[in-house]
């Protein structure tokens, strides 16, 4: 893929950016949170992901000379252009552990960096965090709905442009096992899996002469698309036919692909006749606009298929097109900050935090997170973050802190997570979830609190700016 450099912005960060260092305040320490308001799809929790994309980005974030050449002619003050020739991220990023559960409106990530430099990344760490954090999610769906399935990846073709390339990524760590995308899988490391087109069925005077071809080419990794003339009457037969060839010649059809019509009428069907030809082995692949909902349908349904090819709604987070997350100041020049809302649940969180979750003395999720001041100790009170009666205390708890340094002084800060590492982290953090922050129709809501401290902080600040 190609580079990722720091014209990788809005045109307005570059604005402000001018305007700090022109005042000569760009060099003012500020605290920016990543938070996301509203979960997608109805779901209890969403996947982090996307973390250490934008940690590798973030090490060699630099404007290439025709970027600054192409930025002076857009009128910018030639020593604020000197400036970004110079310019690197030299902050730092403390950060929950990608595949870890994050929840509504409690800092994911939170950077801590001159006013500068924290402007410009803002974009960068949007765009990469949303996008994977929303595929991730849908895809750990999608595995909930198929918890011992193979799950692989269709989506390339039908996502938007070079987004596949991220979502197949994200879709690995939220539980998928491979990916049709072959950049992505050379790159990431992630299983590459292929079947066939009807294209190539297509192509040919007759089915069986394709089957064959293929089969001859690709005895040990041979699945057989039989949907492009008759499923039942012509490509199941034929299926079969071939499988009895390959098994002459010490070999074993891998499976067939469904992808059109009745996907459980066809996939019993073909269950029936490929056990009754001494075939159970095959295996019974099935796509055509599949999603969790689809999936769990056919599940119910007790359909007989051991893989799902899934594309559409997958890479393109159908229906919900984006993660909401945002990119709030929270500090600068020595003194803590706060946008004010109508909507009070909008307003923001002051100050450098940390976030814990809260589990029993067994070690267990206690199903809360709670948002403090970064450093304060003492902590028993959780209060709603917007409903001011509310508040629950817990005792003999054990806070674990999600918010880890990941970045120090623009560096990597620990070794480089494998995706193996992340996607293993996701399952057993969802693992850890009770059945009902899962469940598809109205799951429990993930409760999250701030300290009295932090809600003392906020309500002064407040008050304060109302004057
Ligand atoms: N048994 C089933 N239960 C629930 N949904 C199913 C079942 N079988 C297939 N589907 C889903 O129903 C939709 C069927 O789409 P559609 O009506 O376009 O049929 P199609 O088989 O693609 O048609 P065509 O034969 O023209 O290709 C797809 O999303 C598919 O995944
Ligand atoms: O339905 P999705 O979840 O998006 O999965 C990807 C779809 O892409 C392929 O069809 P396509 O018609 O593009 O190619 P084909 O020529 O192989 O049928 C494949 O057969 C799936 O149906
Ligand atoms: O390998 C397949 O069967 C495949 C790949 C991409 C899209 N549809 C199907």
């Amino acid at each position: 893929m190609q580079k990722i450099t720091a014209s990788y912005t809005d045109f307005y960060q570059l604005t402000m950016a001018q305007v700090y260092f022109l005042n000569q305040n760009h060099e003012d320490q500020s605290v920016f949170d990543y938070f996301f308001r509203k979960l997608p799809f109805h779901s209890g929790y969403a996947i982090f992901s996307g973390l250490e994309v934008l940690i590798d980005i973030l090490e060699d974030f630099k404007f290439t000379p025709e970027e600054l050449q192409f930025l002076e002619k857009q009128g910018f003050h030639k020593d604020f252009i000197n400036y970004l020739s110079d310019f690197q991220f030299n902050g730092e990023i403390k950060s929950v552990q990608e595949g870890d559960l994050i929840f509504p409106t409690r800092p994911v990530l939170q950077v801590k960096a001159t006013i500068i430099e924290a402007q410009i990344i803002e974009t960068l760490v949007l765009n990469i965090l949303n996008f994977q954090t929303l595929i991730a999610t849908k895809a750990s769906r999608i595995r909930l709905a198929a918890p011992h399935d193979t799950l692989i990846d269709f989506g390339m073709r039908r996502a938007q442009a070079t987004g596949a390339y991220y979502a197949s990524r994200a879709a690995y760590i939220g539980g998928f096992d491979a990916t049709s995308n072959v950049k992505a899988a050379t790159d990431f490391g992630i299983p590459v899996s292929g079947t066939m087109a009807h294209a190539f069925i297509q192509s040919y005077e007759n089915e069986l002469d394709a089957f064959r071809d293929f089969a001859e080419v690709h005895p040990d990794n041979c699945v057989l698309l039989i949907d492009t003339y008759d499923t039942l009457r012509s490509g199941l037969p034929n299926a079969i036919k071939i499988a009895k060839e390959l098994e002459a010649k010490g070999h074993k059809l891998k499976a067939i692909r469904l992808d059109s019509g009745d996907l459980s009428y066809l996939s019993k069907r073909c269950r029936k006749m490929l056990d009754q030809e001494g075939l159970s082995y095959v295996k019974i692949a099935a796509s055509n606009q599949l999603d969790e909902h689809v999936i769990k349908s056919l599940k119910d349904q007790n359909a007989s298929i051991d893989v799902y090819g899934v594309g559409t709604n997958l890479v393109i987070g159908n229906p919900d097109a984006a993660l909401d997350g945002v990119y709030k100041l929270a500090f600068a020049d020595g003194k803590p900050r706060i946008k004010l809302s109508e909507n009070v649940a909008k307003s923001t969180l002051p100050s450098e935090k940390q976030v814990y979750r809260i589990r029993n003395q067994k070690n267990e999720m206690l199903g809360a997170d709670i948002i403090t001041q970064v450093d304060e100790t003492n902590i028993e009170k959780m209060h709603h973050p917007f409903d001011l009666t509310k508040s629950t205390t817990y005792h003999s708890h054990i806070l674990e802190p999600l918010l880890k340094t990941v970045m120090k002084d623009g560096k990597r800060y620990e070794k480089k997570k494998s995706l193996a590492k992340i996607k293993a982290y996701a399952a057993e953090r969802l693992n850890e979830l009770p059945e009902e922050y899962k469940r598809f129709s109205n799951p429990h809501i993930y409760k999250i609190g701030v300290s009295t401290e932090l809600l003392e902080t906020r309500e002064k600040l407040r008050e304060t700016l109302k004057k």
